[in-house]
């Protein structure tokens, strides 16, 4: 289904996956990806980021994400399998999965675009989601247009052609929700 909206291409599949299907990758990839508490330096002070994160990718990906300097590890069967998924119903290619976990409704990603150069002008962006359903929020930069998106368990969201560009997204905290949130972002780094 195409979501319609100003200077975006958005597509949204919410039932991407069964929930079954969804429940089932969840576990496994709470329980066997590499996450981690990465900081970042605000005014040269090191701040915990409000999630959990892994990188993954193919050999020598690097990512840089707020100042930080990440090295993809190496794909693992589940996340090549679900990429192979996402490719095919897509027809893009991905070499690298930014992994996110929100442990409950405090874990939140703040506004920002997926806009750094070694994704390239017009990037597509898979965007799988496990676990607990989390609003996911979209502002135009100069047109006064918001969207809100849930985003429930195996739903798939891609965007691509201008919508890094002209958007900001984020997951605002929702402090009532306790349960667990798994996000994979297929990203295609260039160069
Ligand atoms: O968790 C989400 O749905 C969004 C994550 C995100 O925007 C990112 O990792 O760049
Ligand atoms: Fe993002």
């Amino acid at each position: 289904m195409n979501i319609s909206a100003s200077n975006a291409h958005l597509n949204f599949e919410p039932n991407f996956l069964s929930s079954s299907q969804a429940r089932q990758l969840f576990d496994t990839l709470q329980s066997s990806l590499n996450w981690r508490q990465d900081e970042i330096y605000v005014y040269g002070r090191a701040v915990a980021i409000p999630r959990l994160q892994a990188w993954y990718g193919d050999s020598g990906q690097e990512y840089q994400y707020s100042g930080l300097k990440m090295t993809a590890m190496p794909w693992t069967k589940e996340l090549v399998d679900i990429k192979a998924k996402i490719e095919a119903v897509t027809g893009c290619q991905f070499n690298s999965c930014l992994a996110n976990l929100y442990r409950d409704g405090s874990d939140t990603v703040g506004w920002h675009s997926d806009d750094e150069p070694e994704l390239g002008a017009q990037p597509v962006i898979a965007s799988l989601s496990l676990g607990e359903t989390r609003n996911f929020q979209l502002k135009h930069k100069t047109l006064k247009e918001k969207l809100t998106i849930p985003l429930n368990s195996g739903s798939l969201l891609v965007m691509a052609g201008e919508t890094q560009h002209a958007w900001q997204h984020c997951l605002p905290r929702t402090k009532r929700l306790k349960s667990p949130r798994i996000n994979l972002t297929f990203r295609k780094i260039i160069g």
